[in-house]
């Protein structure tokens, strides 16, 4: 197992390019956040926004609307219960899940139009859906973001188990898909289809509910704008930063917040763009 290091950073964020505009840093459209669960799309939102993505769209309740929106002008907001099949179409990368709840109809149809070119994530109650209906992925580029519990579902590996990497490497070959898995845990491990990956910071400062939703939007944030990088690199760049920016919080924090990561990251961001390792 490899372990992640600050190196990818400096990799992966890299300067704009003057001749650009919004559409040039990707359109991200994150589905999920059912009534009780609209923190969640608010957070991967913030995230996404906040790492830079050039124009994000939120499916969701339409509960959530004015709390989303009066945290975070510069989304769109969508009611997911329209059909979104034009809507994913039109979308460079695809977060589905946090929040979702029980709507497997969403989840299906969803994965029904996604199509093989783009980036699909898939985190949360999706990933529980997938394991209790036996539903098989698209084909797409895909990221899965499961917490350990989320992959023993999906699986049938149990957490012990997990700690044999050889295990996970099966799981991930019998969804018939080779999808990036970031299997989250106090250090964080992630598959790619060349390497596993050790995540070697971050703690137990960032075991606050809302802590995975933002990592999932820092990753579609990342994956819209860095498309020049591969995307298991871009993956690994937002684990890694996810964690760095927490470590820095917590020198002088008990606890970080999941928003304020999210608050942190265009500074975080700039620093790598601008310096050499
Ligand atoms: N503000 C909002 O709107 C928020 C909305 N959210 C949304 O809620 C949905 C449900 O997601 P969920 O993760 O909260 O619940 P679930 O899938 O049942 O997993 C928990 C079970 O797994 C177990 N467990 C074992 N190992 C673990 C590990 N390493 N990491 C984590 N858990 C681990 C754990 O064990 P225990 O804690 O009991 O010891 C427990 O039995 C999802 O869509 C999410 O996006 C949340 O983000 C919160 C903020
Ligand atoms: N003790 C810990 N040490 C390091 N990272 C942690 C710790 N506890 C939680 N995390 C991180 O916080 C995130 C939790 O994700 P998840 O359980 O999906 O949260 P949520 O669904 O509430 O948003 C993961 O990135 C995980 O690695
Ligand atoms: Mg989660």
């Amino acid at each position: 197992m490899k372990q992640l290091s600050e190196k990818i950073l400096y990799q992966v964020i890299t300067p704009r390019p003057a001749q650009s505009h919004k559409g040039t840093f990707g359109r991200v459209l994150i589905i999920g956040g059912t009534a009780e669960f609209g923190g969640a799309v608010i957070m991967n939102a913030m995230a996404a926004v906040y790492a830079g993505a050039g124009l994000v769209t939120v499916a969701t309740d339409t509960a959530n609307f004015t709390a989303l929106h009066s945290h975070l002008p510069e989304a769109m907001v969508v009611d997911f219960n329209q059909d979104l099949t034009t809507l994913i179409q039109n979308n460079d990368v695809i977060l589905i899940g946090s929040g979702l709840g029980d709507r497997l109809d969403i989840l299906q149809a969803t994965f029904r139009a996604v199509f093989p070119k783009q980036i699909l994530i898939v985190d949360g109650s999706a990933l529980t859906l997938l394991a209790e209906n036996h539903i098989n992925l698209p084909h797409a580029r895909l990221v899965l973001t499961p917490h350990q519990m989320e992959w023993q579902r999906i699986t049938g590996i149990s957490i012990a188990q997990q700690a044999f990497e050889a295990f996970n490497v099966l799981g991930r070959d019998r969804l018939k898909q080779m999808p990036i898995v970031v299997l989250k845990q106090h250090h964080t491990q992630i598959y790619t289809s060349k390497d596993i990956y050790e995540l070697p910071i971050g703690g137990p400062y960032q075991a606050t509910g809302g802590m995975g939703d933002t990592l999932a939007g820092i990753i579609a944030g990342f994956a819209a704008q860095f498309f020049l990088a591969s995307l298991s690199d871009v993956v690994l760049a937002a684990v890694y930063s996810h964690s760095a920016i927490a470590d820095e919080l917590a020198k002088t924090q008990y606890i970080v917040l999941p928003t304020q990561i999210s608050q942190q990251l265009p500074k975080f961001m700039k620093h790598y763009a601008v310096t050499k390792p």
